[in-house]
């Protein structure tokens, strides 16, 4: 019983490595995750000096969060794709650029949250 408590919690470990590894792929070769690293960088230092609420910096975090892992999954269908057929296909047309809508609804929603906490202070930084 100890042995199999022993591996789940070594499996656990050699899982969370391979994650951190493929984290690490994105982050050094695909530009949008970079672009989105930085754009994390900068709305945390935002969120730092405007004094964001507990709150919104669940809702900034939220946001950030599914942008990233959205374009995460999305590199891995793009990989998928390339690997089973890497010439012309109207289909893998279609399943890329499904991917790709599924970044845009992330993209776009996560900027709605940003705007709801954002706007609100640049408002009142602008008229005050
Ligand atoms: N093998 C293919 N067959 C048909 N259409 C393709 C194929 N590869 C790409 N496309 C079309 O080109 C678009 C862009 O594909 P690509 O793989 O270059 O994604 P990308 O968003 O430009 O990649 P990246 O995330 O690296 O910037 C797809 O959404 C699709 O419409």
């Amino acid at each position: 019983m100890e042995t199999k408590k022993q591996n789940f919690v070594v499996n656990r470990i050699e899982s969370l490595k391979y994650a951190i590894v493929g984290a690490l792929y994105l982050i050094k070769t695909e530009n949008a995750i970079k672009v989105h690293c930085t754009s994390t960088v900068i709305l945390s230092l935002l969120g730092y000096f405007t004094g964001l609420s507990k709150i919104e910096w669940m809702f900034q975090f939220l946001a950030i969060g599914l942008v990233i892992s959205v374009e995460a999954l999305n590199t891995s269908i793009e990989k998928i794709a390339d690997f089973i057929q890497p010439d012309f296909d109207k289909k893998i047309g279609t399943i890329k650029d499904v991917s790709a809508g599924a970044v845009l609804f992330a993209g776009l929603f996560g900027a709605i949250i940003i705007g709801f906490i954002y706007i609100p202070k640049l408002i009142l930084f602008l008229y005050q």
